[in-house]
């Protein structure tokens, strides 16, 4: 009796496969939902429906109100069943007991408590970036990995990392597989899971000895760290640390999810912020850091940072789990459902003048926050995903802690990844000046990678220290 939302149609057997856009998709759907008039769209890839939501109504609506049913994973039979990655936190299904035992295990590891003891590590590591920016600014992207790796592995594992490190070889390769082997719409074998019992030396099933060949060595990568833990625990000489604490050592499942939920995220969120603060001299004139009452400036900065270059503009997609019906259309089950998180974070009813960067629309009564008495809504509620899948720790940051963050710095500890990021921006601005080379002329507009994540696009930029008396 109801229609699906409203969509380009795409071929008879591919849908849209060969017309998605390969460049900011999440540009595309915003204009494609005005286009078919309407914040809820789909269309079809192959034989699965993908509904786009480009409003926050509809995301709050369907992903917050109604987790319980829109909070599993599309399902991939390459990576999950063939690379036998099924039981990972980023992919597992919501409804499986393990997935809440992971985000336990995640939360209690990375919580307030735990996050504060890492704050000297934190700090020693952001200091270590700014020092790193101002010797070598065109190694921009080298200074925030190293950055972002040498915390995590020391939470995770106690280790220390050291320059071209093995284990971050090993990190990367794993993550470069798994980004291959999820590529949206490249495996037959996700729309048509059938031809997964095909036998692999067939003629056309090099698909699924590659596959078998990637499951091989995920397998070896995930163990390598663990195996060099369970060595220094058997000597005593191991560091405490998240695994040694809360994990069987056998388990490689919650590793990756550290690395691969922290290394590229913080890593976006950091490298935009370099590159805005270049674009925007004033910011940094107007960060007194020496001055407690000014750190909720730095916060608005960070929270500017996320919405004005988002570091994940669609989430992760979700998956309904049974057929409903959201305002007159039909949401068939098992459709994959994408949250155009961009498009809610620039939207002009929200956030006036949207593709303007101003930290300032995050602070109570400043110009451009004349018409309001109050900051424009925290673009975190957005960053960080929805219902049973939002990023782990995004709970904990509620209010209380956000006001934690807000008025004391001395206990931002409040989530990892907020924590990692305010460290890194209060070194760098204690100690960068950071602005364009001499002569450069201001982009009119920021570019933006494409992918799961994305951040603004290299520009050369320069880094003087600023002198501390
Ligand atoms: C700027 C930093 C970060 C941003 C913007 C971010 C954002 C996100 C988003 C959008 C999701 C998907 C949520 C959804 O599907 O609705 C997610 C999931 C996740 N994030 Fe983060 N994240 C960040 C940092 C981190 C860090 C530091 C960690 C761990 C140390 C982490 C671990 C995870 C995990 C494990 C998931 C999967 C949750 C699940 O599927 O149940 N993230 N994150």
């Amino acid at each position: 009796r109801y229609n699906l939302p409203p969509g380009p149609q795409g071929g008879f057997i591919l849908g849209m496969r060969r017309l998605l856009p390969s460049v900011e998709p999440w540009k595309t759907y915003a204009r494609w939902s005005q286009v078919y008039g309407d914040p809820v769209m789909s269309f079809r890839v192959y034989n699965r429906h993908i509904v786009v939501l480009n409003s926050a109504e509809a995301i709050s609506d369907l992903l917050e109100t109604k987790a319980e049913i829109y909070s599993d994973r599309p399902m991939s039979w390459m990576y999950n069943v063939i690379c036998d990655r099924g039981r990972a936190i980023f992919n597992i299904s919501s409804s499986n007991p393990r997935h809440k035992q992971y985000r336990k295990t995640l939360q209690s590891g990375l919580g307030l408590r735990a996050t504060r003891e890492y704050l000297p590590l934190i700090q020693q590591e952001s200091l270590r970036l700014a020092l790193g920016l101002i010797q070598s600014p065109e190694q921009l992207v080298t200074h925030v990995q190293r950055n972002s790796a040498a915390v995590i592995m020391k939470v995770a594992f106690g280790y220390t990392i050291t320059d071209d490190d093995p284990f971050i070889k090993v990190a990367d390769e794993a993550s470069r597989i798994s980004g291959w082997a999820t590529q949206p719409g490249r495996w037959l074998v996700d729309h048509h899971p059938i031809i997964r019992f095909f036998p692999s030396w067939l003629p056309g099933m090099g698909w699924k000895r590659q596959g078998l060949a990637w499951r091989a060595r995920l397998r070896y990568l995930a163990e390598v760290p663990h195996q060099w833990l369970q060595e220094k625990m058997a000597s005593g000489t191991h560091t405490d640390c998240f695994t040694s604490r809360l994990l069987s050592p056998d388990d490689g499942n919650i590793y990756s999810a550290l690395y691969a939920g922290a290394g590229d995220t913080t890593v976006s969120a950091i490298i935009s912020f370099v590159l805005l603060m270049a674009l925007h001299p004033e910011v940094q004139d107007d960060v007194d850091l020496n001055q407690i009452s000014r750190l909720p400036y730095l916060n608005a900065i960070m929270k500017e940072v996320l919405r004005f270059a988002p570091v994940g503009n669609m989430a992760l997609p979700h998956r309904v789990t049974e057929e409903d019906v959201y305002r007159g259309y039909r949401i068939p089950k098992d459709a994959s459902i994408i949250a155009n998180v961009w498009a809610v974070l620039h939207d002009p009813s929200i956030y006036p003048e949207p593709f303007t960067f101003s930290p300032e629309r995050f602070m109570p009564s400043s110009p451009s926050n004349s018409e309001r008495s109050t900051p424009q809504p925290d673009s975190k509620q957005w960053s960080f995903g929805f219902g049973k899948r939002a990023c782990p720790g995004k709970r904990i940051s509620g209010l209380l802690l956000t006001w934690l963050t807000y008025h004391t710095f001395d206990h931002p500890g409040i989530h990892f990844a907020e924590t990692t990021m305010l460290f890194a921006m209060f070194n760098i601005l204690l100690r960068c000046k950071i602005s364009l080379p001499s002569g450069a002329t201001k982009p009119v507009e920021v570019e933006f990678t494409t992918g799961i994540t994305s951040h603004i696009k290299l520009f050369p930029i320069v880094v003087e220290p600023i002198k501390t008396t």
